[in-house]
């Protein structure tokens, strides 16, 4: 019989299911809990390591440390400095004038007047209030506070009674013992490593010289200028046409390495093109990037306590508290004036125009157009043309030799001094110095330069179609690229702002170009509008200007700029680190980086840079150490000062050692790496032997 399936048996015990469901409960709010405290642990941790993380960041907006600032009235600060009387004045700089101070509350203070409001005034004070505003750091000048009224721009520092290192280096009595020099090339070191390492996103000095680096009381230094400073925004520039050319350059580089002649090789065919290389920052097309870093200042979120009061032309309006920037502009920071809120003082800004009256600038003389030609332009388009000692021995002769320099004649009669080509000409101010400017005392510019430099200009075009019209079609090709989708943010970025700009101070353009004499200036380029080809395109100041107008870092001072950088690529790091290489030079030597003497005699210590390389493979390197100090100094310090400011002066900024080392290496708590012998100023030993070949066949004919 089949068994019949009993039917399952009921729950005996029905309050089981309450049970289950309970524990089911349990289970969920104990997981929820467990996710609710670990989602809070997580924001408590972020915020916790937000606010501990050791780097100091000068854009923080919860930092207090803008908010600090001090705003002063112009009246404040004309009666702290007795009218701006001359007794008060305690330097000129390229931006504007310094005067002592004493504010009502009795401190002392350093009033920095800037010139006439101007793109390039508005902008170092802008960089000023932003970067060395939000700096606290014993080896950086504190920024107390500032002033703005109408157009003008004041800025009030902490007083260095001790005032500048130039001052202290070349004083004719300076009792500038090695110690003393050896402790401001470690303060200058900690305070780039304070910039570079320490500060997030780090900072960029861009004008590390002895002017820039003030004494106080205990004669310790400290930093200061950060009119032409940067902040580096890490992975912003998408994508690198600068390293692009430098993976070219790499490979030039090493192929100069392999050719180059062993060590001991005569001097003659390796040396110095340093000065070139600084000088040719101050002309260079060819070496002109496209600038990458015009918008680190608006990438940060400044959230400045700010209005925007600009009631004269386009520039943003921007309500109180909010980042004041426009990106469509390019993020210039010309878009972006800030004004504190300050109820005492009148927030207007009445800065207008861009001030498009420059003049033309450049160094040249009477043998210019083929001294400076051929052999200045070598290193440019690698293109084969000798680079070498020749055209500096030729340059300095010229400014040294009565029938090479008549003007040199003229000064010489009104003075006996020494003709310094001094560092002083910071290659943004050439462009608005004038002829007048440029021959005052000490300043050897010869007088007729518009003319000369135009000829060169027009040499190098006639040289280079060619290489003008690869680089124009590559430009183009990009810009194709640019259309179809491709992003090349930069390139666009700078192209717009060039032409917004353009269109904002059209009238100022176009009064240029209607200049006859085809004005040059390190941020316009030539200007000639009747110019159609490519090559005069690039003259023309359309695309030279493309690339220039819109970036603000054609700057630096001429001896102390990185060749990298050349005024217009990046600035980076490693360009501050040549700067102090140049700087520890200069320090330990008591010299001039190029120092020209009217003694023909002393002819190869003109150029410091490569002297001491000349020394240094000579295996003599304290020969450059100041006589003044007779033999009271450390040997060993000596050497390891020059040796370091030789490793920071490699071409290649890979090459260099970064700040951390620096500190390290002349703390002692690091060796000195090996230095490599720096061939790159020589041209390939391949154009060595053309060029020799070249001479003979030119000799036997
Ligand atoms: N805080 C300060 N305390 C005392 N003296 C100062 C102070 N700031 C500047 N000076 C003096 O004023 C001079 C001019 O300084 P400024 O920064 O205007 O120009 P610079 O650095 O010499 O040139 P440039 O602006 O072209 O780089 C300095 O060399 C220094 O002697």
């Amino acid at each position: 019989m089949p068994s019949r399936q009993k039917p399952f048996p009921p729950n005996p015990n029905p309050s089981n299911r309450p049970k289950t469901s309970l524990i089911f409960l349990t289970i969920t709010i104990f997981s929820s809990l467990l996710i609710l405290f670990a989602i809070v642990y997580f924001l408590y941790y972020l915020w916790y390591s937000l606010i501990h993380r050791s780097r100091t960041n000068p854009f923080d907006s919860t930092s207090s440390s803008l908010v600090k600032l001090q705003r002063f009235c112009y009246r404040e600060l004309k009666s702290a400095t007795n009218e701006f009387s001359n007794s008060n004045l305690i330097g000129k700089g390229g931006s504007g004038t310094v005067f002592r101070g004493i504010l009502r509350d009795g401190k002392l203070v350093a009033v920095k007047m800037l010139d006439s409001s101007s793109l390039q005034t508005e902008r170092e004070f802008q960089n000023e209030l932003q970067i060395l505003g939000s700096l606290r750091s014993p080896f950086v000048v504190s920024l107390l506070g500032f002033c703005v009224e109408k157009s003008k721009r004041l800025l009030v520092f902490e007083y260095m009674p001790n005032r500048s290192l130039q001052e202290l280096i070349f004083a004719d009595n300076s009792n500038f013992n090695w110690g003393r020099r050896f402790e401001i090339i470690l303060d200058v070191s900690r305070a780039l490593q304070f910039l570079h390492l320490e500060c997030d996103p780090p900072v960029i000095h861009g004008d590390v010289k002895p002017s820039n680096v003030l004494l106080d009381s205990e004669h310790r230094a400290k930093l200061s200028d950060f009119g032409l400073s940067r902040v580096k925004i890490e992975g912003e520039f998408g994508i690198d046409l600068f390293s692009q050319d430098l993976g070219k350059s790499q490979e030039l580089w090493k192929s100069q390495e392999l050719e180059s002649p062993a060590i001991g090789t005569p001097v003659e065919s390796r040396n110095e093109v340093d000065f070139a290389l600084a000088l040719q920052a101050s002309s260079s097309s060819k070496n002109s990037r496209v600038s990458h870093n015009v918008k680190a200042l608006n990438l940060n979120s400044f959230t400045y306590n700010v209005n925007i009061a600009n009631e004269n032309d386009n520039r943003n309006r921007n309500t109180k508290g909010k980042e004041v920037s426009n990106l469509e502009n390019g993020g210039e920071y010309w878009n972006k004036v800030v004004i504190y809120d300050d109820d005492l003082c009148s927030t207007n800004d009445h800065s207008k125009e861009l001030n498009s009256n420059v003049a033309s600038v450049v160094v040249d003389d009477s043998m210019s157009a083929k001294q400076w030609g051929r052999d200045w332009w070598w290193r440019q388009d690698d293109s084969g043309e000798l680079c070498s000692k020749d055209y500096v021995t030729e340059w300095i002769g010229s400014q040294i030799c009565p029938s090479v320099n008549p003007d040199w004649v003229e000064e010489k009669k009104s003075s006996n001094e020494n003709t310094n080509m001094d560092n002083l000409t910071r290659l943004d101010k050439l462009e608005g110095v004038n002829e007048t400017e440029l021959q005052e005392p000490g300043m050897e510019y010869p007088k007729k330069i518009h003319k000369k430099h135009r000829k060169m200009q027009e040499w190098w075009k006639e040289e280079h179609l060619d290489e003008i019209s690869k680089k124009t079609n590559k430009l183009r090709k990009i810009e194709t690229k640019c259309k179809k989708g491709f992003r090349m943010p930069r390139f666009d970025l700078i192209r717009r702002c060039h032409f917004r700009r353009r269109r904002r101070f059209g009238q100022q353009n176009h009064n240029n170009e209607g200049d006859p004499n085809m004005e040059f200036s390190f941020r316009r380029g030539w200007k000639n509008k009747n110019a159609h080809s490519v090559g005069s395109e690039m003259w023309s100041g359309d695309l030279f200007s493309r690339e220039l107008s819109s970036t603000t870092s054609m700057r630096g001072t001429l001896c102390y700029v990185a060749p990298e950088y050349g005024g217009c690529g990046y600035l980076m790091e490693k360009a501050d680190i040549y700067s102090l290489g140049v700087l520890i030079l200069v320090i330990v030597s008591g010299r001039r980086p190029l120092h020209v003497l009217s003694s023909p005699m002393k002819l190869e210590k003109a150029n410091l840079i490569s002297w001491c390389r000349q020394l240094a493979q000579s295996g003599n390197v304290l020969e450059l150490v100041d006589e003044r100090l007779k033999d009271e100094y450390s040997k060993d310090q000596a050497s390891l000062c020059i040796n370091l400011a030789l490793a920071c002066l490699q071409k290649m900024p890979e090459l260099r050692p970064d700040i951390g080392e620096i500190v390290k290496i002349l703390k002692g708590e690091m060796d000195l790496p090996p230095l490599p012998f720096e061939f790159s100023p020589s041209p390939p030993s391949k154009l060595l032997h053309c060029r020799s070949r070249r001479k003979q066949k030119g000799n036997a004919d």
